[in-house]
């Protein structure tokens, strides 16, 4: 029979039976070992108390109690102490009984409050546990977050990587784009102010040229001379030699104009075998000069690439705009059209006169008004 046969035995007043039970255990129970021991001087004391033999029931119960208070062993006293009280009073012993009573009380509130505090640290460990956990999951969380935010940044940086180069790409072919329009633009006035056969200055460029030089002299109170001059006959070049050899004469007396000048931008074409020569800073008499130098030139030009029989020659005019001996700042013309239009009068005179020769507008005095 164990330790819980015999309280069993006891419960069911199978008190013989328990006590056998228990002498034969008290033979070979040692009083060292106390864990048994108390136990069972705390049976013997119960059956003690059952069989109503009380002193021998508390001499058991001292004993018990002794090894239970070694032990420390509260819930065992704290039976211990019930077990006494209850003995006390079938002996009648009330103030004895109450005094095991009270510390049965105090006893068993001591191991409340330490089951209580023991919950009380319990719980707390949980709490902090599970705050721990909590907080685990919430770093791991936030790492998680981190990293999915990393891997955005990488995303975008692999993003902005290509917007940079599909920006690069398209600047360049925009600049590209404008770079060429550019171009073009510049070989549209080229080509807008260039005559197509000479590659000279046509009439438009010349002339706008020819009107800045006008003011440039105006304002620096210094001569500026032009030279028209036309080819000769030239229907009949054309008609006995043939446009194309016509052309080939043209670039002939071309070249010889801007030989002349020794600046292209000087010399432009004005009319199918008309040229104009700019000579700023020049004189009437080096004007003129200049034009019969050209005529004589052209006159001479057995050209290499033009039969021998085609005789070649240039009609002059010559005007140069100079202020009046008499009188300060005042000039024959009041702009560059009245100059040229005294040169083409010049030209006139010497189609007149036989072609092949020069002619020089004169520069007639005028009322200061
Ligand atoms: N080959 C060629 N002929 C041109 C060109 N431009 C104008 N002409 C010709 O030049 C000729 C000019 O003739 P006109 O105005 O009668 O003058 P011209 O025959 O030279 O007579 P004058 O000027 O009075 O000496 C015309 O036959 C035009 O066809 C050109 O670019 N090439």
């Amino acid at each position: 029979m164990s330790h819980f046969g015999v309280e069993f035995g006891i419960k069911l007043n199978r008190l013989n039976e328990a006590e056998k039970y228990l002498t034969e255990a008290a033979a070979v129970i040692n009083e060292k070992d106390l864990a048994d021991y108390s136990f069972m001087k705390l049976f013997m004391g119960n059956i003690k108390f059952q069989q109503a033999h009380y002193e021998e029931a508390l001499t058991e119960l001292e004993q018990g109690e002794k090894a239970f208070r070694t032990l420390q062993n509260d819930r065992g006293l704290t039976q211990l102490l019930q077990l006494k009280s209850d003995v006390y009073a079938a002996m009648n012993n009330l103030p004895a009984a109450y005094g095991a009573l009270l510390e049965f009380v105090a006893l068993t509130k001591k191991i409340d409050d330490n089951s209580f505090s023991h919950q009380t640290t319990e719980l707390k460990v949980k709490f902090d546990t599970s705050r721990i956990e909590s907080e685990n999951q919430r770093l791991i969380e936030n790492q998680n977050l981190k990293e999915q935010e990393l891997a955005l940044l990488e995303k975008n940086k692999s993003l902005q990587h290509i917007i940079l180069l599909l920006t690069g790409f398209i600047l360049t072919i925009v600049s590209i784009f404008a770079y060429k329009q550019v171009q073009r633009n510049r070989q549209l006035q080229v080509i807008a102010l260039t005559d197509y056969l000479t590659k000279l200055p046509n009439r438009r460029h010349i002339y706008a040229q020819a009107a800045q030089y006008f003011q440039q002299a105006l304002k620096q109170q210094s001569p500026f001379s032009v030279i028209i001059f036309d080819a000769d006959h030239f229907k009949k070049i054309n008609d006995n030699f043939g446009h194309e050899l016509g052309d080939r004469a043209l670039l002939t007396i071309a070249s010889a104009g801007k030989a002349l000048t020794g600046n292209k931008d000087l010399i432009g074409r004005i009319g199918g075998e008309e040229f104009l020569i700019l000579l700023p800073n020049t004189d009437a008499e080096r004007a003129d000069e200049l034009a019969h130098q050209l005529q004589a030139h052209i006159s001479r030009l057995g050209a290499e690439d033009l039969p021998a029989e085609l005789k070649l020659t240039v009609s002059a005019g010559v005007a140069t705009l100079a202020p009046q001996t008499n009188t300060e700042n005042t000039y024959q013309d009041k702009d560059f059209a009245s100059l040229l239009k005294r040169a083409d009068d010049a030209l006139y005179e010497a189609k007149n006169a036989g072609r092949n020769c020069v002619k020089a507008a004169r520069n007639e005095a005028v009322s200061e008004s």
